[in-house]
């Protein structure tokens, strides 16, 4: 026989241990076919090879009875006994040569990776699939460390884009975050996730069919967002112009101040009170909360939530975390301000967490900032030093091109601020000359343009790189007429003078005093 083609876009592993009490392992497998896994694989930690064949001989029948392949795990004996259309093996399992030696050509062979070294060798050894693991913290074992979408990508990335290995991850993958990992995981070589793998998300859930049903969903929808992305298309069509993105602006401060939308914060104890305050005066509505306890709750009734790693403690860190995950289940914009992420391995490591657990729409910093990330994800770029919160130096030759590259590379709105200030979406680029010095010597400015960007993020949902040029225009201007005002004397009265005028801002005269033009780069 010769080997099966695999669909491998939802890939059941099973474990009896952990199946719903309300049903067999075998009526799991049926139910999770019937919802659309395409591929199965036996794991039973626990049987001896007697038992285990005894069982795989009844997952077979159902499996074959749907045309859907069966996998062994581990137990190359029990796959051949059964005649199975295949294996998958451990790192610390028999090796993948050997597994190939016993299987023969026309079966199929997975093995576990978690490192770009141990992909390449699974392609020179033989293998037809890797599963790409640990991704995210799983019950189901105990991991060693967790990869995160970046990870993921990282491996992808050390593939050759056109070898016919196939993918899949594995770990902590449920319905809420297949489709983000799947955009989120592809790599520029062009490489995408071929599947899913999922062991509690389906045979832990209470209807295994409908798990399975919503898990191919997500997992076809991200495949299909990442190959446009990467195909740069990234909805080129359905996109504003930055006239039309400007033109739009007086209708959405209209529309923010008319819906005041509740913007969810978890801001640090310097700017906390700085940030509300921006928000009410720009008509939104914040709810400073730091507590992780009551994200969930929160995810249902906010309209956007801004991450701010400013004072970092464990428990911040973990609201972050709570928030953001709950925020991208809901589908509420995220935006993340990763204050002085490149001053401490902290800072960094903290930033670096939120990026692998949570899909941000919008990353807001400065030229410091975006350095560290795009550092953190692999992107090159010129380093830029901080001090404390602060960059140092004069910042990037070339601005425009390290915001694009990064947003394009983590498929979400960069916004960089400065004196001049750049916003890309990895399409459409600017540069926006707005601002006034005395923004720079408050503290808390950069942060009011974050939660300026999460109240704007709340109504411009569509279009996330309108919401960043909206929200950083808003407080640049009220930031230039505070300092034209007769009673602002310096830092101090700036300070107050600013709220004002972020209330004060007309719709109209975004339009006509924003100084913003298109970059356009190759
Ligand atoms: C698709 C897939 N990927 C990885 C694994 C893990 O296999 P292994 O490393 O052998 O660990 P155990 O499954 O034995 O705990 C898998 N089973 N399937
Ligand atoms: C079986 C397995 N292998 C992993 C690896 O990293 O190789 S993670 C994992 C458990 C996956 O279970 P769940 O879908 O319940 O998180």
């Amino acid at each position: 026989m010769s080997k099966p083609t695999v669909d491998y876009s939802v890939y059941l592993v099973t474990d009896s241990g952990l199946n719903h009490p309300s049903r067999t392992l075998l009526q799991s497998v049926e139910d999770s076919i019937l919802g659309g896994v395409t591929l199965v694989q036996l794991r039973e930690k626990d049987l001896d090879t007697p038992a285990f064949i005894d069982l795989a001989r009844k997952v077979h029948e159902i499996t074959k009875k749907h045309n859907v392949p069966l996998l062994i795990n581990d137990n190359i004996e029990v796959a051949l006994a059964i005649d199975t259309e295949g294996a998958h093996v451990g790192q610390d399992d028999i090796s993948c040569t050997e597994a190939r030696r016993l299987l023969g050509p026309n079966k199929i062979l997975g093995i576990s990776t978690g490192t770009p070294e141990e992909a390449q060798k699974a392609l020179a050894d033989g293998a037809d699939y890797i599963g790409i693991g640990t991704c995210f913290m799983t019950q189901t074992k105990s991991p060693k460390r967790t990869l995160g979408p970046i990870g993921v990508r990282a491996i992808l990335e050390a593939l050759p884009k056109d070898h016919p290995l196939k993918t899949v991850v594995i770990g902590g993958i449920k319905r809420d975050n297949t489709r983000r990992v799947v955009e989120h995981s592809a790599g520029r070589n062009g490489r995408i996730l071929d599947g899913v793998a999922v062991v509690t998300g389906i045979v832990s859930a209470s209807d295994a069919k409908a798990a399975s049903q919503d898990l191919l969903r997500e997992f076809r929808t991200g495949y299909e967002n990442a190959s446009n992305y990467l195909q740069g298309q990234v909805s080129k069509e359905k996109k504003k112009s930055i006239d039309e993105v400007l033109q739009s602006f007086p209708q959405l401060l209209t529309t923010l101040r008319e819906k005041a939308p509740l913007t969810h914060h978890i801001s640090n104890y310097v700017v906390m009170n700085d940030t509300a305050n921006a928000t009410l005066a720009l008509g939104g509505s914040p709810i400073m909360a730091p507590s992780a306890s009551e994200a969930q709750d929160l995810s249902k009734v906010v309209s956007s939530v801004v991450l701010n790693i400013g004072t970092l403690t464990e428990s911040f860190v973990e609201c972050m975390l709570e928030a953001g995950k709950h925020a991208n289940a809901q589908s509420k914009p995220v935006i993340l301000d990763p204050v002085g992420a490149g001053a401490t391995s902290l800072r960094e490591a903290t930033a670096a967490r939120i990026l692998n657990h949570v899909h941000v729409d919008i990353i807001k910093g400065n030229a410091g900032e975006i350095s560290t990330i795009s550092k953190i994800v692999g992107c090159d770029s010129e380093s830029i030093a901080m001090r404390g919160v602060d960059s140092l130096g004069s910042g990037f030759t070339n601005p425009a091109a390290v915001v694009q590259a990064l947003a394009k590379r983590e498929k979400c709105v960069v916004a960089m601020t400065g004196k001049i200030d750049y916003v890309s979406d990895g399409v459409r680029t600017v540069a926006i000359e707005n601002g006034h010095e005395y923004q720079g010597r408050i503290t808390g400015s950069g942060c009011m343009i974050a939660s300026s960007i999460g109240s704007f993020a709340a109504i411009s949902t569509d279009d996330h790189f309108a919401a960043a040029v909206a929200g950083i225009l808003a407080l640049n201007l009220a930031g230039e007429h505070a300092a034209a005002r007769d009673d602002v004397r310096g830092p101090g009265t700036f300070r107050a003078a600013f709220i004002d005028e972020i209330a004060n801002l007309k719709p109209e005269q975004v339009v006509k005093e924003a100084r913003i033009k298109a970059i356009q780069l190759n």
